[in-house]
């Protein structure tokens, strides 16, 4: 089976969502954020401090372009929307489902001071603007997020993908 790819803003629950929908579908589960993590020994905000913006990006996509499964729940980092070889790799073997939550929302979720991978002057409000439309173009599914619970969630994206493979 192919691997379930989440990907979404910051604190959409790709990574909540898919460790659920890992137990529920009896899949492994894999999150881009540990794999940068096991590779470095470090935490990701002080990658993107000490080794600024640029080098973060393309540690997160070396890691990703070696990444080798089937059968498993992927869950991305926010940003790996900016490598488009990142994406078509992931979509070599994965559908790839876009959890989109509304901007408010999202914004009560991030812990304040909370670094991502932005340009010093880009506020939250800009990352989401411009990340929506990498989000929906790398998109083949779109869960819609807004008021439903990360179970919810796991078992809309859960029942979508079971009527696709049912439907050939
Ligand atoms: N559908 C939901 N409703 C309410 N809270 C949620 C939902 N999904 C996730 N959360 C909460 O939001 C927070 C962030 O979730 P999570 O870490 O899964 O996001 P993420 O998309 O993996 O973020 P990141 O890109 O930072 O890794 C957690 O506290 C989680 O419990
Ligand atoms: O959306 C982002 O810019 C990020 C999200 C996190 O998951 C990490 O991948 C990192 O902190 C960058
Ligand atoms: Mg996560």
């Amino acid at each position: 089976m192919k691997n379930i790819v989440l990907i979404g803003m910051p604190s959409s629950g790709k990574s909540t969502v898919g460790k659920l929908l890992s137990d529920k579908m009896s899949m492994a589960f894999a999150d881009t954020d540990a794999l940068i993590f096991k590779r470095e020994n470090r935490a990701l905000r002080d990658i993107v401090n000490n080794d600024g913006l640029d080098a973060f990006l393309k540690i997160q996509q070396e890691v990703i372009l070696k990444i080798n499964l089937t059968d498993s729940i992927i869950s991305t980092g926010g940003s790996v929307v900016y490598s488009e070889a990142s994406m078509l790799h992931l979509k070599q073997n994965g559908v790839v489902v876009y959890l989109e939550e509304e901007y408010s929302e999202i914004e009560g979720r991030v812990e304040a001071g909370r670094r991502f991978a932005r340009n010093g002057d880009q506020t939250l409000l800009d990352l989401y603007n411009e990340r929506t439309p990498l989000y929906l173009r790398y998109a083949d599914i779109t869960i819609k997020c807004s008021h439903k619970s990360a179970n919810e969630v796991a078992q809309e994206v859960k029942s979508i993908i079971e009527a696709l493979n049912a439907g050939g």
